[in-house]
């Protein structure tokens, strides 16, 4: 660097200039220009700048840019010292006067605790929020979008049908606190919460790839040496989580491949959570009914864990239910889930993705009590090993077959290239089909290592073509059989069915109709006939009302179209049915199904829910429906002609 040209008249003269001219302070002329060759020709411009600010402060304002420079200068030591010693008492304050918890994303808490979060005003009027799509489920629709739903017409110009195009516009988004520091109270304590995440290394997710994965965490702070404070949040935030668990039946089933391999929470995911099912809306024979539900309350007992042990039994309960399709059997570990509420885990054995690993992982990640279902368990292709099955004579003797009864098998290396690919598509097929095997599924349900205190439910068409070693007592200690609809169940069906409209409940029916001895005509019952066709022809005059009906304009047409909806439906409704009446028609609807049980509940109730608001009118149509029901199933053919 040169000097002489920094300081033309020497390094002394420039000192002596700097300390007059801070000195002087009424010349303000500290010669910010001589810094130019010293900072370098980029800084030009910055200084001409400055030596404008300089010089205009000076002139203008009388104000020393010095003095200004000094107190930006001590504000910012100033701030760094503040800040440094903040982070010292907070450290300080933090290692011995305030408790914290942390929750990682991994565990439920994690979930109670943002939807917690996410009802707390303070937080979600914050200024720091994450959004994410909350989509409710079918028995959380919120009125406001049930109007909305109501309101909107559908675009086949109909105007009568409802329109569900934009139902998502109007379930808002759900908001919770981002990432980072937040501060909210709880009953009159200040809590701290520090929603972090992490990204772990994972070396091997489903696609084999490695690569990095978020993973989140709540940590949640308050003062004092006690971290009962947080508990109690945590125990409010799980409370309110549950807080209609009561009244529904959570529905979860094995969470996809990739998540699986986190294990916790991630293991089972929540696909539903529905309004628990009576156990008065499954028509079941009484005596099978009460003997399950004694049996299973006297499982789940408090005090039966220890009466297990102390006779070194394994606390574990297995039911089959078996019966045709559509008898019930679903509906029945539904209902008994509901009764106990417990939350139902169903496993679908035909899942391709589930390795014997993955069942058995899933077996022991299941909560303390729960049911279990494994659904129609004779088409999940359970096979026993081949050397479980078969003994060592047998299998030479198959080889011998298979070799065409020549001893010698022929060389691998006398093979054609066309029985090379047969052999190596055969064992890809094998591979393939790999499963889960019968020893598999026994390993999972009742293995040294497997969960103690679920009750396992499993349902079957054909209990004949099930392995003996499946059901004996210990894996199924109890069967439960399920028929086609009697005459007598029929009836209750119908009762179920009507109820509600007629009686204005629909909990805790008591049916006492029963079947007529003498089959009534009921089809020839002019009376109702009559009716259904008034009816007809009320709901045409509807119909065509409606179709003149001006849907250019969205509101005065919602109004219209409810108007017109009430009227189609007060016109579709027969005259309320008295409690009396309701029996004496349930029984001669109950007196036309076949006696010999081929028609299924769900069967009859598809048919009483076509005409769910014209008793008479499916008693009047019954008789026609199951004799067709019944000829097409004489048929095998697949084509109704009466619905
Ligand atoms: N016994 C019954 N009582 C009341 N409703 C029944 C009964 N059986 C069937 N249903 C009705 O029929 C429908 C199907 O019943 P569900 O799924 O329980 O039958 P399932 O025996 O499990 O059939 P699948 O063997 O095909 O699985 C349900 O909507 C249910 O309400």
């Amino acid at each position: 660097m040169d000097f002489k040209t920094l300081f033309p008249d020497g390094l002394p003269t420039f000192v002596a200039n700097m300390s007059e001219a801070a000195s002087n302070s009424t010349k303000r002329s500290f010669p910010l220009e001589s810094l130019g060759p010293l900072l370098g020709s980029q800084f030009n411009p910055l200084l001409k700048l400055l030596m404008v600010f300089h010089n205009t402060a000076g002139s203008r304002f009388g104000l020393d840019t010095t003095v200004i420079l000094s107190i930006f200068g001590f504000i910012w030591a100033a701030n760094k010292i503040w800040r440094q010693l903040w982070s010292t008492v907070y450290g300080l304050v933090q290692t011995y006067f305030t408790a914290s918890i942390s929750i990682s994303n991994n565990d439920e808490m994690f979930l109670h605790m943002i939807k917690w979060l996410a009802s707390q005003p303070s937080l979600v009027n914050s200024r720091s929020l994450s959004a994410e799509t909350f989509s409710p489920n079918m028995w959380e629709e919120s009125e406001e979008n049930i109007s909305m739903i109501m309101g909107r017409i559908a675009a086949d110009g109909s105007g009568i049908n409802l329109n569900f195009s934009n139902q998502e516009s109007k379930s808002p988004p759900r908001f919770t606190p981002a990432l980072g520091l937040h501060g909210f109270w709880f009953r009159s304590r200040y809590f701290r919460l520090h929603r972090k995440q992490e990204s772990l290394y994972d070396d091997g997710n489903a696609s084999g790839t490695p690569q990095f994965r978020d993973k989140e965490k709540l940590v949640i702070s308050c003062f004092g040496r006690s971290p009962e404070p947080i508990k109690w949040l945590l125990a409010h935030a799980k409370e309110q989580y549950y807080a209609d668990h009561h009244a529904k039946t959570i529905v979860k089933r094995p969470s996809p491949q990739n998540m699986r391999r986190f294990g916790g929470r991630h293991t089972w995911f929540q696909v539903a959570n529905r309004p628990v099912r009576p156990m008065s809306t499954v028509v079941l024979d009484e005596k099978q009914k009460v003997q399950v539900l004694t049996d299973m309350n006297e499982y789940l007992h408090p005090a039966t864990p220890r009466w297990y042990a102390n006779r070194g039994i394994p606390l574990r309960r297995g039911y089959l239910f078996h019966g045709p399709p559509g008898t019930g059997k679903t509906s029945l570990s539904f209902a008994l889930a509901g009764v106990f509420g417990l939350d139902i885990h169903v496993i679908s054995l035909l899942d391709p993705s589930l390795t014997e690993e993955d069942l058995s992982a899933l077996f022991s990640s299941l909560p303390r009590r729960c049911v279990v279902l494994l659904e129609d368990i004779d088409t999940a292709g359970l096979a026993r090993a081949e050397d479980e099955t078969k003994s060592g004579e047998e299998k030479k003797q198959q080889r011998g077959k298979r070799s065409g009864g020549k001893d010698e098998a022929k060389s691998k290396d006398d093979w054609s290239v066309s029985e090379l690919a047969r052999e190596l598509r055969k064992q890809s097929d094998t591979t393939e089909k790999k499963g889960i095997s019968l020893s598999g599924l026994l390993n999972a349900i009742d293995g040294v290592a497997s969960h103690e205190g679920r009750v396992l439910i499993m349902t079957t068409n054909k209990p004949e073509s099930l392995d003996d070693a499946l059901i004996r007592p210990g894996r199924v200690d109890l069967q439960v059989g399920f028929t086609n609809a009697t005459r007598q169940q029929a009836v209750e069906l119908f009762v179920r069915m009507y109820e509600a409209e007629t009686t204005g409940t629909a909990s805790a029916p008591n049916t006492k109709a029963t079947v007529p001895s003498s089959t009534p005509p009921v089809t020839s019952n002019t009376g109702t006939t009559t009716t259904t066709t008034e009816q007809k022809d009320d709901l045409s005059d509807v119909s065509t009302e409606v179709d003149d009906l001006d849907t250019s304009s969205e509101v005065p047409a919602a109004t219209a179209v409810q108007s017109k909806l009430s009227q189609i439906e007060d016109a579709s409704n027969e005259s309320p049915l008295s409690r009396d009446e309701l029996v004496k028609v349930a029984g001669e609807f109950g007196a036309q199904i076949p006696d010999d049980m081929s028609i299924s509940p769900a069967e009859i109730q598809g048919f009483l829910l076509k005409r769910k608001k014209s008793p008479r009118r499916a008693a009047a149509e019954v008789g026609a429906w199951a004799e067709a029901l019944v000829e097409l199933k004489r048929s095998k053919s697949k084509v109704l002609s009466v619905q």
